[in-house]
């Protein structure tokens, strides 16, 4: 058994992205082989943003294309300005990079990178969330919006053998005219992309409640996507038994107040409901105030699924090789634990039995052949 993840022999240091080391870099830990292992181990992120991912070097480049915004253009001034002091400053932030991304061209730059960092991490699947209603009515095109994802995703498996697919997400606070017209462009045939498989729901909860979007989700399911609402980032266990019964949800991006409601941890457990953990967002956003409080470990300990995921890596500071290297000092894992971890992430996931199984041999043979200690 290799040594376990601990602060003391701390190697953290930026994350591979090389993005300024972020709120719980440090404290992630961990020894120099379960860092070496973790970069090494082939993963799946289900939980992480198309904007969101625009690393600093993208972001900087599209600020200094577009002058008037006050997104600064130098990559050190971008680390103090993705310092958040609440949620609510997060999506300020957030929206104010959406504003640089305005021609396709920079909607297949950001993807086609966001597929080389993740390639660059050993993830050979991801379900990437888009919200295409902010960037249509900021004027994108729709068509041209789902010809350069699309296009990057076919040269992302074809350069990288990175998988990409889609989850296209609702802005709740933008509303019911945002909720009908993401539904329409994930439901018609004549719009949709080829790679989208899940319908989410983003945004503040806070006077967002989740019962309104159920039309729109009852479309998308009916369209044959999958339901994987945020819910219970910042607010109770309400939101997440709503986002169950009213929603459909299949998977919950956060959950985090679930460990607030005992009944709520054994209905996700006994269902096989993933929870979508991303522990440097709850910190970066405030949503959790420290990472010893972060209820990671009570769910694992109530038996429910969890997956392990970046959020908006560049924007925290993490990437994911980061979050499992959290993950494996919350949890005490070893490098069996680890592979268990990703492993739960693939079948989780809304790629095909073939797929599963091709991406979970490759994570057996990989651990199997990690010299033991
Ligand atoms: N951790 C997160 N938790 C929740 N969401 C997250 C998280 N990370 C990223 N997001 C994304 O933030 C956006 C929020 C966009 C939004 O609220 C909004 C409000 C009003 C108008 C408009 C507009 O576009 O006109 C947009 C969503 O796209 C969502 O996918
Ligand atoms: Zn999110």
């Amino acid at each position: 058994m290799t040594d376990r993840l601990d602060a003391a022999s701390a190697a953290a240091g930026s994350p591979a992205t090389g993005v300024p080391a972020g709120p719980t870099a440090a404290a992630a830990g961990g020894s120099r082989e379960l860092h070496a292992f973790i970069a090494g181990l082939p993963k799946a992120e289900l939980h992480v943003h198309h904007v969101g991912s625009a690393s600093p070097r993208i972001v900087s480049e599209l600020a200094a294309r577009h002058p008037d915004s006050k997104v600064p253009t130098d990559p050190e001034a971008l680390a103090d300005y993705f310092t958040f002091t609440d949620f609510a400053h997060f999506i300020d932030v957030y929206l104010s990079v959406v504003d640089l991304i305005r021609t396709p061209e920079d909607v297949r730059l950001l993807t086609y990178e966001v597929a080389r960092d993740l390639a660059r991490q050993q993830v050979r699947y991801a379900e990437l969330t888009i919200t295409p209603f902010s960037s249509t009515r900021r004027g994108i095109d729709e068509r041209a919006f789902m010809d350069a994802i699309e296009d990057a995703r076919k040269a992302a498996e074809a350069e990288f053998g990175t998988l990409l697919r889609w989850c296209f997400d609702i802005p709740g606070e933008a509303g019911l005219e945002a909720a009908e017209e993401t539904t329409r462009l994930a439901t018609d045939d004549r719009i949709r992309p080829e790679g989208l498989v899940s319908f989410g729901l983003g945004g503040p909860e806070i006077g967002v409640p989740r019962p309104q979007f159920k039309p729109y989700f009852d479309r998308a399911i009916a369209a044959g996507l999958r339901s994987v609402p945020h819910a219970g980032e910042t607010t109770g266990p309400q939101t997440v038994w709503d986002a169950l019964t009213h929603l459909r949800a299949e998977r919950i991006g956060h959950g985090t107040s679930s460990a607030q409601d005992e009944k709520l941890l054994a209905h996700l457990a006994e269902h096989r409901i993933a929870l979508e953990v991303c522990p440097t967002s709850n910190i970066a956003t405030r949503a959790v105030r420290t990472l010893d409080e972060h209820p990671l470990k009570e769910f694992v300990k109530a038996g429910v699924l969890v997956t392990i995921n970046s959020d908006d890596p560049p924007m925290f500071g993490t990437d994911l090789d980061t979050e499992y290297a959290v993950a494996a000092r919350l949890l005490d894992l070893d490098e069996r634990g680890l592979a268990r971890l990703a492993a739960d992430a693939v079948d989780a996931s809304f790629l095909d039995g073939a797929g599963k199984s091709r991406i979970k041999d490759e994570i057996d043979t990989y651990t199997a052949g990690w010299p033991a200690p």
